[in-house]
Parts: structure tokens; sequence; C-alpha cells
């Protein structure tokens, strides 16, 4: 304690400076929370301080270049720092992977001490949305992943064409008449929701319209069938989705949990509480949306033939035929799932259908190939059955994967480590997030040359390209164990549209889009204006 003084005296250069212990003690104090605070933030940094990154600016880390660089950020560090790298998501260190082969080591080879996702902030404010597969950990996640799995047996996606074939029809009936260019990107949504709807819940929302389809499809919740609570239902899912911001943008809970977890919580508590703030909108919306899933759960429990088509459906019957763990399957659990069905097979499924139908726009010469091919499979009358979707369409395939690409619906997946391991030459602690950057990926000119051309020959099978390209090189559905579950689905759907849309039209950009076209980074890619396209009706 003396050396303290002597050290503190000589320091502040006041030669009759002799504190009395309540001074000294404050010091203490306040040097003690000091470090407190310092060890706060840096301990997560500290664990992973050798693996490179640039320099991080206290609390906000490097969000600052997010803002600089959009969702290039990860391509630009990249460059500079190599295939696996530090940036700071306020306090919190991810560790970026941005190589195909270390993909496969944390995704693969390694799934086992990486299993579970790391929960960034949005997500921690909203346990709706930790119930569902994608946040669940450890065993309980394979649990629900393996019953999951086994509804989307390939003859039960199979059985879902005629349905998904009749909301097609109905949303792209007459999209010529108008003689207004048509925002795409916004009948892809409701197209994509109404199906995601039919299959998870076996509700039909009727967003994208037409009489025909309601008589054509069972509803068989009486009370989501009423225009007016299913429109609320729904605007509250889209007000749920798009609050769950990555960035500063998102409420203020959100955004003290990125910058000082620790106090997300109890922040949230005290703002939820607050009537017009950001945080009590989110909170209300989040009851009441949780409010009509039980609802929703609990009125199909009680059904004594609820048929077999819809997810929900198969989940409960699945858990009375005690397939299924019960008490993983608990009603709150099986709202969250079936809602993490809507969530995820939405939005992504939407955004890649108006991307492909943007990119294929501005390439008449892609669009001629796809054209024929869709042409030479048959009348246009005839619906293609699952195996045609898969082995038919090759062009089609390749312009796909092309434009999934080029615009990647979820650039950035999230994982954690659930003990040390080492990647890529790094000894990585405990609960270091990892994530892997298949936006970067997609983007790399050593397996993609000319990587910002929209080429679908590229994926021609016979292609040198295509031959030399590392297996891991382009993910969009992620990759091991964790990866999406509705990717059959989804591609099922969007070959579908895709072959439904250019039998009957072709597109051209509207001369009211911006050029390039801007993306917004949420919990997956948006357009930020949306896509506008003119339509011309084939003869
Ligand atoms: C174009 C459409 C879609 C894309 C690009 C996409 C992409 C992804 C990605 C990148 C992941 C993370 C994978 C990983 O960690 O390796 C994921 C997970 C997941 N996706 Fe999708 N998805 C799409 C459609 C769907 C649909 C239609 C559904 C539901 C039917 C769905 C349900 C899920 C679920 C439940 C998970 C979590 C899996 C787990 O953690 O075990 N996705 N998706």
């Amino acid at each position: 304690m003396a050396l303290f003084y002597e050290t503190l005296r000589s320091s502040v250069g006041i030669e009759g400076f002799y504190p009395n212990i309540s001074t000294a003690s404050t010091i203490f104090t306040v040097l003690a929370m000091v470090a407190g605070v310092l060890g706060y933030l840096y301990r997560p940094y500290w664990g992973v301080r050798r693996v490179p990154g640039p320099p991080a600016v206290p609390l906000v880390g490097h969000l600052p270049l997010m803002a600089k660089y959009g969702p290039d950020v990860f391509s630009v560090l990249a460059k500079q720092y190599g295939p696996i790298f530090r940036f700071h998501m306020g306090r919190q260190p991810l560790i970026i992977v941005a190589d195909p082969e270390l993909c496969k080591e944390v995704g693969i080879k390694k799934f086992k001490d990486i299993p579970n996702r790391s929960i960034p902030s949005p997500i921690a404010a909203s346990p709706l949305h930790q119930k569902g597969l994608f946040f669940t950990r450890d065993s309980r996640w394979s649990t629900m992943r393996n019953a999951i799995l086994s509804v989307y047996q390939p003859s039960h996606l199979a059985s879902l064409v005629p349905t998904m074939q009749a909301y097609i029809e109905s949303a792209t009936e007459n999209l010529h008449s108008s003689k207004e260019d048509i925002t795409f990107s916004n009948l892809s949504l409701r197209l994509a929701t109404d199906v995601i709807g039919q299959a998870a819940f076996g509700v039909n929302f009727g967003l994208s319209k037409s009489q025909s389809i309601s008589e054509s499809i069972r509803t068989t919740d009486n009370q989501c069938s009423q225009n007016d609570e299913v429109s609320d239902f729904i605007n509250q899912h889209i007000y749920s989705t798009t609050q769950l911001k990555m960035d500063l943008s998102g409420s203020l809970s959100i955004i003290i949990g990125l910058l000082v977890p620790i106090l997300q919580e109890p922040f949230r508590q005290i703002l939820k509480r607050i009537p017009g703030t950001m945080d009590w909108k989110v909170d209300r919306t989040n009851k009441k949306l949780s409010g009509r899933l039980d609802e929703i759960v609990s009125n199909r429990m009680k059904e004594n033939n609820r048929g077999s088509k819809d997810f929900l459906s198969q989940i409960l019957s699945a858990r009375e035929s005690e397939n299924v763990a019960k008490n993983v399957f608990t009603p709150d659990y099986i709202s969250a799932v079936t809602y993490e069905h809507l969530l995820a097979g939405s939005a992504t499924t939407a955004f890649t259908l108006s991307s492909i139908v943007y990119l294929v726009a501005g390439h008449p010469e892609v669009e001629k190939k796809l054209l024929a091919e869709i042409d030479g499979f048959g009348p246009h009358g005839l619906v293609p059955t699952a195996y045609d979707l898969q082995h038919k369409f090759p062009y089609l395939d390749q312009a796909i994967k092309e434009a999934m690409r080029f615009y990647i619906v979820s650039p950035l997946v999230a994982r954690e480590t659930s003990k040390e391991v080492e990647i890529g030459g790094y000894l990585l602690p405990k609960g270091t997030w990892v994530w892997l950057a298949l936006g970067v990926l997609a983007k790399d000119p050593k397996n993609f040359p000319e990587p910002d051309k929209f080429k679908p020959e590229r994926f021609d099978p016979n292609c040198e390209e295509e031959e030399r390209r590392h297996p891991y090189a382009l993910i969009p559905f992620g990759i091991g164990p964790r990866a999406c579950v509705g990717q059959k689905f989804s591609l099922q759907e969007i070959k579908l549209s895709l072959i439904q849309l250019y039998r009957k039209y072709t597109f051209r950009h509207s001369s009211n889009m911006e050029k390039p076209l801007e993306l917004e980074f949420g919990i997956v890619l948006n357009f930020k204006r949306g896509v506008k396209l003119r339509v011309t009706k084939r003869t």
C-alpha cells in the first residue's frame, strides 16, 4: 500500500499528497471497476488475439467498417488478412472463415467440436426465434433435426408439387395486364409466404390472391382463414423479421447487446415497458405472434383427423406416435419450429427467385437458352414432376446456381466452438464465435474467374472451370450436419415458379430501377428498393 501511495504521489507530482483511507478505497474501487470493465470488454478478444484482423475501435469494434463497405466488408478484409481473420461485432470477436477447405473443416471434419450456432444480439432479444431448430443446441437440436428431416422425405416433397403449382399459377396469372412495371420482389415474397404457410401450417394465407386457390386448397384453421386476422399475423411476422437487424439500426436493446451484451437483457426488460420504443413494439409483436402460433398448435392438437400434408400436422403426429421425444417437442418448441419454417422459407426463397429473374432479365442470351429448355420439355400445360425437376432442366439448374452465387442470400453462417479447437493454425478457445463467409467464397476469383459476371455456363458439368473448382466453393445452403433442411423444398418451388413464369412471360429491368442493384444486410440479404420489372407476355 505504501508503495502504491509513493507511486501515486510521485506520478501526480504533489509532495504533500497523503490520501486518507476513504480516498484510497475510492481510488481502488474506481480502478477495480475500470479493470473489470476492461476485462469484460477485452476478455473475448484475448483468447483469439493471435488471429489477424484490422485494429478495432473500442466498444463498436469493426462496425464502422461494415457501414463503410456494406456486405462486401468481408471480401475486402479477406484480401488483406487471408482465409481466417478476426472481425469485431461490437465487443464480440467473430472468427471469419473465408476458404472452402477451412469451411469443410469447421462444418464437417470438426463438427463435433463446433456443433452449435452462436446467438447474435437480435436473436438474444427474441425468445420466439431461439426455440427453432436454427438456434437450439446439442442433444435437443439433434432430436429435433432428426424428426424434421423425417418429414422431408422425397415422397412427401413430391406430393407437394400440385399445391405449389396451384399457388404459382394463381400468383402469376395476369402479370402482363398492368400497364405499369411490376415490383417482382413483392410478388415473390407473397408467393413464397403462401407456399410455406400452406406447407408449414396447412393454412392458406391468401396473399398471392385468386378465388380459385382458396377453393382448391383446404383451409384447416377456421380462424386463420379470416382475412383480417391473417393479414395481422403476416404483418406481425414481417415486422418481427425485419427488426432482426445485424447492424446498428435495430432496437436500442439490440444495439446495446452488440456493444455490451451483459446489459442487453436488463435494458430490454426496462425498454419493453416504455410505450412507443422499438423494444416495446417488438415485444408486443412477438407476444402476439407467439399467442397466435400457440393457438394454432393447440387447435391442431385437438383435431382428430388432421391429415399429414403440412409440417405442423406431421410433427404432431410423429410426437403422438412416440417417434419423437415429447419432452423435446413441447408445444412452445412446436410453435417455434413451425414459425421458423415461415421465417426461413419465405424471405430466402423469395430473394432467390427475384434475383434469378432480375439477372436473367439483364442477360438476353441466358434467357434464350432458358426458354429453349423450358419449351423443349413439353406442352405448356404439362406440370413437371419432382423427378422431372431434378433431372430434365440442366440449364435451369446452372442459372439458379449462378444466381445464388451472384447474390448469396445468407452470406454468413454462424457457428460456435463447444471446446478448444484448432482451425487454420489457430487454437480457438471454447465459446469462440466462428462464422463461415459463404459470400466471400462465392466471389473468389480462384474458384470463379471473373466473379462479377453472371455466367450460368460456369456450372456446366463438362466445363473446365466446374471440374477444377473446390467442391465447397459454393455452399448457399450451408455445410455438413447443420446445413439447411429446406434446400430441396425451396429448389422445387423455385424451379416450378421459373418454369411457369418463363412459359408465359419474359422480363426486362424497369427504367425505375437503380443501377447497380442495392442490397440491405439483415438476417438475410434483401433488396433495398425491390426488383422492378417490365413484363411482356409471350405469344
Ligand atoms: C433459397 C432458399 C434458402 C436458402 C438459401 C437457405 C439457406 C440456409 C443456410 C445458409 C442455413 C445455415 C446452414 C449452415 O449452418 O450450414 C440454413 C439453415 C436452415 N434453413 Fe434454410 N435456406 C433456404 C430455404 C429454407 C426453407 C424453405 C426452409 C424451411 C422449409 C429452411 C429452413 C432452415 C432451417 C430450419 C435451418 C436450420 C438448420 C439447423 O440448424 O439444423 N430454409 N438455411
